[in-house]
């Protein structure tokens, strides 16, 4: 296969990264503050999307609960990606729109966070989640892509968003994994004062 290709992937993705940088430095940094807060007051962090975004909201949550790059004790985040009885059972009784929100509802308490991870910002599903979590009074970070989608339109000025200015869904996915890490090291540096990252 031609490589040029493949080095326009990197190419791309490394020119997007540098833009977000300076676009999302700010809202990266109130999220890692919404959520540290939140932890320091003993609530959780739930996490959810769908696709490539499940796989983030489980690397969040596995950040969090094992570590990121310093020794710590465990951090509550929950991914609503994994159970597959609950998932199968509410997208078969109800519908696959109600696979997060319900978990939600189980599980979410006011003042809990809900990391809603949508490229395009529109899956109904993580749409009813940011809704239900809205209810239930807890806050919302939002990583999403192209124009923020639907759940632009839903978050208060007490909610987070981060919102990558790109229309191609792997490059977005990509700059939200790098916005996710900042967001672990922010939390660490938060715990345990800043050192050079390794
Ligand atoms: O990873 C990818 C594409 O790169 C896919 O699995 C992608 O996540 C899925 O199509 C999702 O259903 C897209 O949903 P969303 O990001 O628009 O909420
Ligand atoms: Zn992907």
């Amino acid at each position: 296969m031609n490589t040029q290709r493949i080095l326009a992937h990197f190419q791309e993705s490394a020119e997007l990264k540098m833009k977000s940088a300076n676009l999302l430095a700010q809202p990266i940094s109130q999220a890692i503050e919404l959520m540290f807060n939140a932890l320091s007051n003993g609530n959780k962090i739930l996490a959810c999307g769908n696709g490539g975004s499940a796989g983030d909201s489980q690397h969040f949550a596995a950040e969090l609960v094992g570590r990121f790059e310093r020794e710590r004790f465990p951090l509550p985040a929950i991914a609503l990606t994994t159970d597959t009885s609950i998932i199968t059972a509410v997208g078969n009784d109800y519908s696959f729109n109600e696979i997060f929100s319900k978990q939600v509802q189980a599980f979410g308490q006011a003042g809990d966070i809900l990391l809603a991870i949508s490229t395009s910002g529109n899956s109904g599903n993580v749409l009813a989640a940011v809704e239900a979590a809205l209810e239930r009074e807890m806050r919302v970070v939002a990583l999403t892509g192209k124009d923020g989608g639907k759940i632009a339109q839903m978050l208060t000025d007490a909610d987070v968003h981060i919102n990558v200015p790109h229309s191609r869904t792997a490059r977005i996915q990509e700059v939200h994994l790098v916005a996710i890490h900042s967001i672990c090291d922010g939390l660490d540096v938060a715990l345990f004062g800043e050192e050079d990252a390794n």
